[in-house]
């Protein structure tokens, strides 16, 4: 027999984050993180379940030897890679292209397929790989299952997902809209319905993921019809680091007027804009705590009207994509947690049916919650995501042959 747990990996471009769930009884024998990889030094923490945080820093060069000192953390409690209860590993891939619609069994010619995918996903699938060949080369007697940010928005239909370019070198450069967070979009939207009391394919929702990276998504009876992020993840929505949209041409001017090369404005949009470009801050937290007083309230201010001021175009855009709207619903970090964001998101929109009931917004809950007053005509919900729980029930349905469906 075969075990119940599937180790979850999710590899950034300078950290792996990873929990150990247990699908049998959804414990989470063991969570933990390793940030600032090749850097000076790394910082490593490891939770297990009922057991004291172990933290540490030191030096760890690459995703290989992060992936080990993951191995030996588990390894330490009994849980290791050869522990026979451990049935996949399920790992969070980024950019899967339109061939991959749905999780999959990692073999040569998927990383093959990964790998191909490298140039429209220059900062994301690199990591990944690195994770899934460390992951391969540490535990070949696992199945290896890949959960794409993509695989939820391939239902979008072409006329969305489509930029109006040329269409000869759209195709040969596969330049087109794909959206990001999918995992989180499929499971936030499917626990709204739920918070509804409705099942998926009876409810349209807007789900606003506002996390480090932040994207916006329609989703019309259960499946993603429009979402902001778009070839990669930098466009749409005001993010930590990341510019959201922008006019195009300001990638030609800065080449021309600022003699900027091309790498200098991937990085400028990517990890100096968004909230860090406009105030100095990428934490929102920050933000928010600057915004009350002090010399330089006006620029964290200005930070958070642009956050905000993104938000309710895409709320806006979306309720016009989606005709009837059921719910709006804030999910990931900033969403979970930012009352004054989500206030801030539908004030004024009473026209198009969106208020919050200002003492539901202000409670802190764990489980998805209604913040609407409670005859709105359209709820306004915080869901908290869960993308490990999702990858996990994926991988685990995949190699146990269980094809469930719908939830
Ligand atoms: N209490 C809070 N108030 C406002 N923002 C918060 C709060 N807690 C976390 N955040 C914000 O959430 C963001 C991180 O979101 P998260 O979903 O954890 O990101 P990631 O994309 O890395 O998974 C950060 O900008 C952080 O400031
Ligand atoms: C795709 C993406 O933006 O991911 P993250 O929010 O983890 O950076
Ligand atoms: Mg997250």
């Amino acid at each position: 027999m075969r075990g119940t747990r599937v180790l979850v990996l999710n590899s950034g471009s300078s950290s792996v984050k990873y929990q150990l769930l247990d699908m049998a009884d959804a414990s989470r024998p063991a969570v933990g993180l390793i940030e600032r990889i090749g850097e000076r030094t790394s910082y490593l923490r490891h939770v297990p379940a009922g057991g004291p945080p172990r933290e540490r820093e030191e030096p760890v060069a690459d995703h290989g030897t992060a992936l080990k000192a993951v191995a030996e953390e588990l390894a330490r409690d009994g849980l290791g890679l050869d522990s026979p209860e451990l049935a996949a590993i399920g790992h969070r891939v980024v950019h899967g292209g339109r061939r991959f619609t749905e999780p999959t069994v990692i073999d040569d010619a998927v990383v093959a397929e990964i790998e191909r995918l490298v140039p429209v996903a220059p900062l994301h699938n690199p990591a990944n790989l690195a994770g899934i060949r460390t992951a391969r080369a540490l535990a070949p007697h696992l199945p290896q299952v890949a959960v794409f940010d993509t695989s939820f928005h391939t239902t979008i239909p072409e006329y969305a997902a489509r930029y109006a370019i040329d269409t000869a070198v759209a195709d040969e450069h596969r330049v087109r809209r794909y959206g990001f967070h999918g995992t989180s979009h499929a499971y936030v939207s499917r626990r709204a319905a739920e918070l509804l009391g409705r099942k998926p394919s009876e409810v349209n929702v807007i789900v606003l993921h506002l996390g480090n990276g932040a994207s916006a998504s329609a989703v019309a009876r259960g499946r993603c019809v429009d979402t902001s992020m778009g070839l990669t993840p930098l466009e749409g929505l005001v993010m930590g680091t990341r510019s959201g949209d922008v006019d195009p041409a300001v990638v030609f001017h800065l080449a021309r007027v600022a003699g900027m090369s091309v790498g200098e404005i991937d990085v400028l949009l990517n990890k100096r804009s968004g909230l860090l470009g406009l105030c100095g801050d990428n934490d929102m937290r920050e933000v928010l705590r600057r915004m009350e007083s002090g010399p330089d309230a006006g620029a964290a201010r200005l930070a958070f009207d642009v956050y905000v001021h993104r938000l309710r175009k895409y709320i806006g855009a979306y309720y016009a994509v989606l005709g009837r709207v059921d719910a709006v619903v804030f999910t990931a970090g900033v969403g979970e947690n930012a009352a004054s964001v989500r206030e801030a998101a539908v004030t004024g929109l009473e026209g198009l049916g969106l208020a919050v009931d200002p003492e539901r917004n202000a409670a802190r809950g764990g489980g998805p919650r209604l913040i609407s007053p409670p005859a709105a005509r359209v709820a306004v919900a915080v869901v908290p995501t869960d993308e490990e729980l999702e990858i996990a029930t994926q991988t685990y349905a995949l190699v146990t042959g269980r094809t469930d469906g719908e939830t």
